[in-house]
């Protein structure tokens, strides 16, 4: 079937994955468009790796259809994944050899015209000298870099990252997010999980969020703001008991106390906390701190989950070099 530039990267109806007694995707339905980056959040055990997973062509769904630009399994074999490329996890090479031998491994296996993209490959993942470094000695954030980079040598047109930026520093995150939005605005759809809804939100233009196996909000980035509450902030005045008398019936504005001697906890816009800090002064109530404690966004996870987002574990048993479908 030939591909038309409309046709969804991902369109998933149904998919459902147990295990043993688990129900891991609990007829889930996701639509990735082309050139749109699409996050996916959601507390530890929610689905997102085996929902990836099953992208990837590693673990078989159950139930459910999965077209990818337009292909299935049953109709196209393995030629349904074409241009899809990622990794689950966390990406897996020969310790022994180099970055580069292993893309250049990669890149014989994959035939065609991989081997010429090597350098930019490696040029894009920034590992820079240690690309001539044996992979057994790279750090988390080493392996995720040559993990996109041998990803790219298939020139996906979608591409799904487990939690990409896991392990990286500042300037790796920074990059990660760069290069995903270059891809995407070449047109590559792009499918990433993240325990942080601060990049979520930076980066992504839809969002799933997951909780037990289903869907608990689907939508664009622009929807789930619509739906988020007032952020939370932590303040911290010369006089709490003065602060809260002020905020006592204002509407808009939240305050209460976090302990005897705590600081205050307000939920509020930042136009209303902006007003009510004004207020503090005028008062002659001096403001000592203000921090935000949970985003508008992070807000919305726990309402949706039921809990906090889950922190970034460290990557479980990696799937071998075979099975990480780059
Ligand atoms: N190979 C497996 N065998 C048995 N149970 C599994 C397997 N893979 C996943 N599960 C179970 O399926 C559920 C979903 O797991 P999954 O790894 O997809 O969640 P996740 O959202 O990716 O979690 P995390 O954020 O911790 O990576 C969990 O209850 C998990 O224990």
């Amino acid at each position: 079937m030939a591909d038309e530039p409309t046709v969804a990267a991902v369109e998933a109806r149904g998919l459902t994955r147990r295990f043993d007694g688990t129900v891991a995707v609990a007829g889930l339905d996701l639509t990735v468009g082309p050139g749109r980056v699409h996050g996916l959040a959601g507390p530890n055990g929610a689905g997102k790796t085996t929902l990836l997973s099953m992208l990837l062509g590693l673990v078989r769904p159950d139930a459910g259809t999965l077209r990818l630009f337009g292909r299935t399994h049953d109709a196209d074999g393995a030629r349904a994944r074409d241009g899809v490329a990622g990794f689950v996890e966390a990406p897996r090479f020969y310790p022994y050899l180099t970055g580069r031998a292993n893309l250049e491994l990669l890149a014989g296996l994959d035939g065609g015209d991989a081997r010429d993209r090597i350098a930019d490959a490696l040029e894009t993942s920034g590992l820079g000298d240690a690309v001539k470094a044996k992979v057994g000695g790279y750090s988390v954030g080493m392996r995720q870099r040559l993990g996109i980079a041998a990803s790219l040598l298939r020139a996906p047109r979608l591409l799904i990252l487990d939690e990409p930026t896991g392990g990286l520093d500042p300037a790796g995150m920074r990059d990660v997010a760069d290069l995903v939005r270059r891809l995407a605005g070449d047109g590559v759809a792009v499918l990433l999980s993240s325990h942080d809804m601060d990049e979520v939100e930076d980066l992504c233009d839809d969002v799933t969020i997951m909780n037990a196996g289903t869907a608990v909000f689907d939508g664009t980035m622009a929807e789930l703001r619509g739906r988020a509450p007032a952020p939370e902030f932590r303040l911290t005045t010369g006089d709490a008991a003065a602060a809260l008398e002020l905020a006592s019936g204002a509407s808009g504005l939240e305050v209460s106390k976090d302990g005897d001697d705590g600081p205050l906890s307000v939920r509020a816009t930042r136009d209303r906390l902006d007003a009510y800090v004004v207020d503090l002064g005028r008062a002659g109530i001096p403001v000592r701190s203000l921090t935000l404690r949970t985003s508008a966004l992070t807000s919305l996870f726990f309402d949706l989950t039921g809990g906090a987002p889950a922190t970034a574990s460290a990557p479980a048993a990696a799937p071998t070099l075979e099975k990480a479908a780059r």
